[in-house]
């Protein structure tokens, strides 16, 4: 389980989160939903080590991996599906998925098939550049890639952003099958409102770097989340 308690991070001397925390559970979603430039990405970036924090916790299973480099989050069950994507246009679809097994031990560096049976479009796609993949190709690719590693802990930033209909239903089925599953603890942040209380479990609300609402599903008053998302 990830437990994140009292995150503050600055970029120089301008503090983007303040006392932030939230919990992701296996078999559980936490969406993390705010309006555009409350922190969402930086929270991301912090747990997985991209970004250092300047206090609080992150603990995994009951250890404070705070202070640990990315590589080492990564080999520790820690995969992101960064915003916007981040595909290597020029390398394959097989090669792009292959950048994710870094991390990996070499006798374990291969791509499961149950991955590519989340996304059959990408096994008929194996040996295309990933720059010649549609927006939602290329989401689906960033999702595979991450989930090569076998992860433990998912972490996907704005999934929906610009991708079309038919994309968003099924990443959202391939989301929901890794929840169901139970092995996985998923943070899914989005201003897709009705996309992220599909999937979610618990939620938080951000604004001006801290959380300002948290709770259940079940807790979750749609006309209020709307509001705090509203530009
Ligand atoms: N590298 C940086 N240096 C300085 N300030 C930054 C940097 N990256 C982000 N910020 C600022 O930090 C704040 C939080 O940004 P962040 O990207 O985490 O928000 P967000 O909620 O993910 O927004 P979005 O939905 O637009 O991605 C914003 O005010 C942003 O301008």
């Amino acid at each position: 389980m990830l437990d994140v308690r009292n995150v503050d991070l600055f970029y120089g001397a301008s503090q983007v989160l303040r006392s932030v925390s939230l919990k992701a559970q296996p078999g559980k979603v936490t969406a993390v939903m705010g309006r555009n430039g409350v922190g969402k990405t930086s929270l991301i970036r912090a747990i997985c080590g991209r970004l250092p924090v300047a206090s609080g916790q992150i603990l995994w299973n009951g250890t404070d991996v705070a202070r640990w480099p990315a590589y080492r989050r990564a080999r520790n069950g820690f995969a992101t599906v960064p915003q916007g994507r981040e595909i290597f246009p020029q390398l394959t679809v097989r090669e792009n998925l292959q950048t994710g097994l870094a991390c990996l031990p070499r006798s374990e560096r291969r791509i499961p098939e149950s991955v590519l049976d989340l996304f059959p479009v990408l096994r008929e796609m194996m040996d295309r550049r990933g720059g010649d993949l549609s927006g939602g190709q290329q989401q689906q690719l960033a999702i595979a890639r991450a989930l090569v590693t076998r992860p433990r802990l998912l972490v996907l930033d704005e999934p929906t952003e610009g991708i079309q209909p038919s994309i968003i239903k099924d990443i959202g089925s391939a989301i929901a099958w890794l929840r169901d599953r139970g092995d996985m603890a998923i943070i899914l942040v989005e201003q897709y409102f009705d996309f992220a209380r599909d999937l979610a479990d618990s939620f938080v609300v951000m604004d001006r770097g801290e959380v300002i609402q948290a709770g259940l599903r079940e807790e979750m008053v749609e006309s209020d989340v709307r509001e705090l998302l509203a530009v």
